[in-house]
């Protein structure tokens, strides 16, 4: 049972392209608050467990979904007469997902609201979710763009941790609509305008999260963490603002909240990654048993990339991302980061 929050009145259809850890669970707080959820997954076999067992193991364990909800393998059906779509796949796939969507909205003639909760950058072009999503989708197919992003691991969610979360985008008006349909008594979500800022921080916070998961799999102490996390978040800011984006952005839910969260939770699986990476383990084999997507190794290339071409000092994400080619071992990184010419901490 939930508790309504007034003024939420709001029961839409909404399809939920994605059905991973943070896209079933999505779903399932949508559903909660009383909404038609349309469940997309590609793999049949997933949505077969999803509607005969009501679980979906191999991205939830130990969390049985409402028998109410429905998966289907067909994104033609998870997007018949829906009010709004989440996109909720790795970043990577976004732009391939989002051409086809593009062609069933127009034949449908429908023209929803859309967000995404993707966190990452795209390789080769270095664009936002959000741009990705702009360029694919016609705008006579949908309306402003929205993201969902800050300090939510799935596991807590599906715990009701209570979770504060942030709902950006460009046009005020979509982000308080779903502000509307996410909000419940567990998942309170803030509106904020700055679209960039929360792109940025949502994305770049898992290069940070790699970063700390390596250094407590080396047994670094508490003062090499929290120097992570708050150096992290300064050069995110860096970036960021270097886009326009308001510094005050990285300083909330989707900028140090979500570093906070992925560089100290064993849920993390960026944090995790780094962990093995930490004790000694191949990066290929990581990405193989982790068999969830692991955004921060792609975005570490596009940010590496970015911070070079637009002139960031971003020296964080340049030892991870040196790291994670095999350019030089964790423990010359830091030495390079630690010994690197005195400068002043603002600025
Ligand atoms: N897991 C979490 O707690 C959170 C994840 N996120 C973000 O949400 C996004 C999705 O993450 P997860 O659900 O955790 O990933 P996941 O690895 O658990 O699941 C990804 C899902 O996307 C599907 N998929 C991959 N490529 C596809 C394609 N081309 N077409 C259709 N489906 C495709 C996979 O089959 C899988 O069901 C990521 O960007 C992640 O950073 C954000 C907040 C919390
Ligand atoms: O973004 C997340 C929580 O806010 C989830 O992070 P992971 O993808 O590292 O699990």
């Amino acid at each position: 049972m939930i508790t309504k929050i007034k003024g939420v009145t709001m029961t839409e259809k909404i399809a939920v392209l994605g059905a991973g850890s943070w896209g079933s669970m999505l779903a399932y707080i949508l559903h909660q608050n009383g909404n038609d959820v349309h469940l997309y997954a590609r793999n049949p076999e997933q949505v077969k467990e999803f509607n005969t067992q009501h679980t979906n193991s191999h991205y939830l364990k130990d969390f049985t979904f409402p028998e109410s909800m429905k998966a289907t393998d067909s994104l033609k059906d998870a997007l018949d007469g829906v009010d709004d779509v989440l996109f909720i796949v790795p970043s990577q796939a976004t732009r391939s997902v989002a051409k086809v969507v593009n062609q069933i909205l127009a034949k449908k003639r429908i023209k929803p609201y859309i967000i995404h909760g993707s966190k990452g950058l795209e390789k080769g072009t270095f664009d936002r979710i959000s741009t990705v999503l702009e360029e694919e989708i016609n705008p006579e197919n949908r309306k402003t763009v929205s993201v969902i992003s800050g300090p939510s691991q799935a596991e807590g969610v599906a715990k009701h941790d209570p979770t504060l979360i942030t709902v950006a985008s460009e046009d005020m008006r979509s982000a308080e609509h779903f502000q509307k349909l996410f909000m419940n008594d567990y998942f309170r979500v803030y509106t904020n305008n700055d679209i960039i800022g929360v792109e940025f921080g949502g994305a770049l916070k898992n290069i940070i999260a790699l970063g700390a998961g390596t250094l407590y799999g080396l047994e670094y102490g508490d003062n090499a963490k929290a120097a992570l996390i708050t150096r992290g978040v300064a050069e995110i800011s860096r970036l960021g603002v270097s886009f326009g984006a308001n510094p005050l952005t990285f300083t909330g839910l989707s900028g140090m909240g979500d570093v906070i969260v992925t560089a100290t939770s064993k849920d993390s699986r960026n944090w995790r990654a780094g962990y093995q990476l930490g004790k000694g383990k191949k990066l290929d084999e990581i990405v193989s048993d982790m068999g969830m997507v692991i955004e921060g190794i792609a975005t570490s290339e596009a940010a590496y990339d970015l911070a070079k071409t637009r002139g960031v000092e971003m020296p964080i994400t340049n030892a991870i991302h040196s790291v994670l080619n095999n350019e030089e071992t964790v423990k010359d990184a830091i030495t390079k980061l630690m010994t690197r010419e005195g400068r002043s901490e603002i600025g």
